[in-house]
């Protein structure tokens, strides 16, 4: 299973991931998020990352010329969209996209079956809220496309790994405070979802 520690505001915590084998690394581009990175700092903490590290942008009800723009001055890889999109629009842009299902229901979870998608617990602040998702709604879905979002833990990642989920993606499960990851956490979060 992949890993993705989102909410990386400093090259500490990136490295601390990084080592400790994550896959790819979140940014968050949505001002009104405590984890909110302005593009200039994650275009330096990018610049001292090791290769080979997918490097994924999350914006929230953002245009197509801000995405863009961003994700090309700070050398994202992908882009994180928390907010209603459609095919077109993801097509649309000049960045490979990730689009984000805030599941309610397990019916929501079948939205973009064909495509990679992150499923989320639906939560009015769009996302980072240690939230989760009832895991019984995947329950005979194919999840070979399906990265798992919100609320995981150390202590609770390892329950989710027969579902065969793509990935998963913490944020809020693996911070000391808000905007700062426990290395311990991380390392112990990676371990259990990779390694174990
Ligand atoms: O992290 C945030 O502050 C955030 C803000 C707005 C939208 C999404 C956000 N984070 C993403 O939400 C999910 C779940 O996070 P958590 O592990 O429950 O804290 C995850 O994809 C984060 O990247």
């Amino acid at each position: 299973m992949r890993v993705k520690i989102c909410g990386i505001t400093n090259l500490e915590d990136a490295l601390v991931a990084i080592e400790a084998g994550a896959d790819a690394l979140g940014f968050v581009f949505y001002p009104d998020s405590p984890r909110y990175i302005d593009p200039a700092k994650a275009a330096m903490i990018v610049a001292d990352l090791p290769p080979f590290v997918e490097r994924v942008g999350l914006f929230v009800n953002a245009s197509k010329d801000f995405i863009e723009e961003v994700c090309k001055a700070t050398n994202m890889s992908l882009a994180q969209l928390h907010f209603d999109v459609d095919e077109e629009f993801i097509e649309s842009l000049a960045i490979k996209a990730l689009p984000v299902v805030r599941a309610r229901s397990k019916d929501d979870i079948k939205r973009f079956a064909n495509r990679y998608r992150l499923v989320d617990a639906y939560v009015p602040q769009f996302g980072g809220a240690g939230k989760r998702v009832a895991l019984e709604w995947f329950e005979g879905v194919d999840c070979s496309k399906i990265i798992l979002a919100g609320g995981l833990t150390p202590q609770n990642v390892g329950e989710v790994k027969k579902y065969d989920f793509y990935g998963v993606d913490v944020s809020s499960g693996v911070e000391a405070k808000k905007g700062k990851k426990d290395p311990k956490k991380v390392r112990e979060f990676i371990a259990k979802a990779k390694f174990e």
